[in-house]
């Protein structure tokens, strides 16, 4: 059974629970990470769980909701090996997977609503990683990550 982490901020409670439920009728299996209260919620600490929970593989992917799903994003970004992609439109989304492999999909309550947040979801679930030529910046990526430094194409490293 596949199994995704969701998380959120005061903004998102309410898109958070449709977009749970909405997964949960799929036959996944949801792990709320995020707050239910409206006070007042530091977005960094949702991030941060669900970014946990996605790069030690304890989920499959993740789901992650803010009021523009930007500062939830930057700081799942934050942990090591994670892909989080901020989308307002399901194009984006689809390709976030299959160029990017994305491993957490975040978007804004304040920015769309929730049928478009729902077909986001479903163009980033049934997308696929097409690997090939967009490994290699994957790899670049993971590069800059680790060693804070890029190899240029000839292997000399870049001086920045
Ligand atoms: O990127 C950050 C998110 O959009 C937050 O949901 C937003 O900054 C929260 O704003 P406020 O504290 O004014 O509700």
């Amino acid at each position: 059974m596949m199994k995704l982490a969701i998380g959120n901020d005061h903004v998102a409670v309410e898109m958070k629970n449709q977009i749970k439920e909405y997964v949960e009728s799929k036959g996944i299996e949801v792990i709320d990470v995020g707050t239910n209260s409206t006070e007042r919620f530091n977005y960094p600490i949702s991030g941060y769980k669900v970014g946990k929970l996605v790069a030690s593989g304890r989920v499959d992917g993740g789901i992650l909701i803010c009021g523009t799903g930007i500062g939830i994003s930057l700081a799942a970004n934050k942990v090591k090996g994670i892909r989080a992609c901020a989308c307002s439109e399901p194009y984006s989304a689809k390709l976030s997977k299959q160029h990017n492999n994305s491993n957490i999909i975040a978007f804004g309550a304040r920015v769309i609503g929730v049928e478009t947040a729902k077909m986001i979801v479903d163009e980033w679930l049934n997308a696929s990683y097409e690997g090939g030529r967009h490994q290699v910046r994957i790899d670049m990526i993971s590069e800059i990550e680790n060693t804070d430094r890029l190899s240029a194409a000839d292997g000399e490293q870049m001086e920045f």
